[in-house]
């Protein structure tokens, strides 16, 4: 990327994204840091905007719509989970289409679920897990993928992506009676619950792939996965560790992602002038 980066200075072209973030939720704060350090590092313009906790909703779509007007920018990220005065959906929606560096707009949710060709963004920890698997040579086709956990983030836009990858996949959630006689037959296991540990060594199958998105502390505050990681390391075929496993990843899919758009926004400004 840094190449494709030095690249677009020469041309002329400086990659922009936003990030905004609401709030004081200190896990946000290090994710938000570790995104704007990465693109610094690639020679990406990343712009930080801090909100306080009590931030209005109107105040924000103020703010997204400030930078959807400025062509300058080229990614617009609302970093979630937002305060409870801000409705996440309105919020979403309110990205300019060509600037939803997140793909968590509608219509790129349904590109997804529709397995369209061509670009389109997805979700960045689904794309990052994408990329792990390809690096990895661990193909989906024929493979049984279970994913633990129904979120918009990371469990549905992961199962599509599997799915459109030519995987089985079967979604299990909080609900699910009997996890682990699903997670059991999984080849290819995520699990992203938010619950520290919740995946022991007896719930995998020997040799899967397990691909571990969780960000939890234990009772000491260490940051540790979804997966109990020191046992099921010796049952899977491959693991992802947290930290440096899962995080790392959707940041690197982010950077992707803002300089696709970079692209994309620079070929209409082409056309433009044609
Ligand atoms: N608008 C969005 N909000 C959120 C997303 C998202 O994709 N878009 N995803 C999650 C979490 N996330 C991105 O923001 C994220 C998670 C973890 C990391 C990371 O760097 N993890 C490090 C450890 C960090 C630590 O010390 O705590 C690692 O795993 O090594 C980056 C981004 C929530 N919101």
């Amino acid at each position: 990327m840094k190449a494709e980066v030095d690249a677009m200075h020469e041309a002329g072209i400086e990659p922009k994204l936003v990030v905004i973030i609401v709030g004081n939720d200190p896990a946000s704060q290090i994710y938000v840091r570790n995104k704007h350090r990465k693109a610094i590092k690639l020679g990406i313009t990343s712009i930080i905007e801090r909100r306080p906790q009590d931030f209005t909703q109107a105040e924000l779509l103020a703010l997204i719509d400030q930078y959807n007007r400025d062509d300058s920018v080229h990614g617009i990220l609302v970093q979630l989970p937002l305060p409870k005065q801000i409705d996440e959906t309105t919020i979403i929606r309110a990205i300019a289409i060509e600037k939803d560096v997140d793909g968590f707009r509608p219509e790129n949710i349904g590109k997804l679920f529709n397995n369209s060709q061509g670009y389109y963004p997805v979700s960045c920890t689904p794309k990052g897990i994408m990329t792990m698997l390809s690096h990895y040579e661990i193909d989906p086709r024929g493979q049984h993928a279970v994913i633990v956990g129904d979120s918009n983030i990371v469990g549905r836009p992961m199962g599509a992506l599997l799915l459109n990858a030519g995987a089985t996949v079967t979604y299990t959630h909080i609900l699910t009676k009997d996890l682990a006689s699903f997670t059991r037959t999984a080849d290819i296991l995520i699990v992203a619950t938010g619950v520290a540990h919740l995946i022991k060594a007896a719930a995998i199958k020997p040799g899967a792939t397990v691909i571990d998105v969780g960000m939890d502390r234990d009772e000491n505050g260490k940051l540790v996965g979804d997966v109990d990681y020191d046992h099921a390391k010796d049952v899977a075929g491959a693991i992802t560790p947290v930290p440096g496993g899962v995080g790392p990843m959707t940041i690197t899919a982010l950077m992707q992602q803002t300089l696709e758009l970079t692209k994309l926004a620079t070929q209409r400004t082409l056309e433009t002038v044609k």
